[in-house]
């Protein structure tokens, strides 16, 4: 079975935008996302325009803050601490990377924890470790999404594996598989003999940036198979971290690249969003 991130997006988004149909027959205000790009890379600004498309699709109210290349540390603060007092933005969103001169965790630690729909403040963060409520970053939520959409919600007595320990994805998916009872492995690059580990893997996610490095002896027959990796390779395809032909006739399920995770990460920025602005609107009453 082939888990299509794209189709199972469309029909979240075909929810969120009833919701906000019936919000603009009531006259209320609507959900708004900000998001802030600083210079102009190709890649960063084609994922930008696919965030502000995905907003216009469910009508929800976006704005895209360009900011030149070489802006200071200061003045990018000041741009976040704008849109946090600004009481009709709901989402704040720093696509990143940043330009090198540039301290990432300082302007991510500036923006609002309440606006923060990307998970990444040490609040948010804090608040996934010791099971509260707060904002999971947008990847992980997806494919926690992607696997309830196969039948796999209770994880009790599977073995999942997590490759990759990054803040945005490896860390946060261990806590969401473990919520849901799942006995978990992170492997990264420093773990020796990661083969051994992942054939154990009932459920494998693959978020460690190297392209089509899982092949089918690294996988468990009859596995579930999700797949992070976006690679770009020399003739401008993109592909995963897993070598889908040699894997898919292995597995129970498994995610392609592109139409995979990719769609789900930006339509649950939508529904982030969306959440930021119900928790406003009854703070307000
Ligand atoms: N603050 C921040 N938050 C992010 O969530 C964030 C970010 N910065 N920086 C860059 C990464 C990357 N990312 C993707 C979103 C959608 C697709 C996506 O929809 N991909 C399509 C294909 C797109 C294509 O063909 O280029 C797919 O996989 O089918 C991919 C990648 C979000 N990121």
């Amino acid at each position: 079975m082939i888990i299509y991130g794209n189709e199972l997006a469309a029909s979240f988004k075909e929810k969120m935008k009833a919701e906000i149909e019936t919000l603009k027959k009531e006259n209320k205000r609507l959900p708004l996302l900000t998001v802030i790009l600083v210079g102009n890379n190709p890649a960063s600004q084609s994922y930008v325009r696919s965030k502000e498309k995905a907003c216009l699709s469910i009508g929800m109210e976006n704005k895209t803050i360009v900011l030149p290349e070489d802006i200071s540390q200061q003045e990018l603060e000041n741009v976040v601490q704008q849109q946090n007092e600004d009481d009709t933005v709901d989402g704040i969103l720093v696509q990143l990377p940043l330009p090198k001169h540039l301290n990432e965790q300082a302007v991510i630690d500036k923006i609002s924890p309440l606006k923060d729909v990307d998970g990444l403040h040490p609040v948010n963060a804090g608040a996934l470790l010791t099971n509260r409520s707060g904002f999971i970053p947008c990847t992980p939520k997806g494919v926690m999404a992607m696997l309830e959409s196969i039948g796999l919600d209770d994880l009790s007595g599977m073995n999942a594996v997590v490759l990759g320990r990054s803040n945005l994805v490896g860390k946060p998916l261990a806590l969401l598989l473990q919520n849901k009872n799942a006995t978990v492995t992170i492997v990264h690059s420093k773990t020796k003999d990661i083969k051994t580990i992942t054939s154990k893997a009932d459920i494998l996610v693959a978020a460690i940036g190297q392209p089509k490095m899982v092949k089918s002896d690294w996988v468990k027959d009859g596995a579930v198979v999700i797949d992070v990796g976006i690679n770009r390779m020399e003739n401008g395809k993109l592909c995963g971290d897993v070598d889908f032909d040699d894997v898919c006739d292995k597995v129970k399920a498994i995610s392609p690249v592109p139409k995979g995770v990719g769609p789900m990460t930006v339509c649950m920025l939508l529904e982030n969003t969306l959440e930021s602005y119900h928790n406003k609107e009854r703070k307000n009453g």
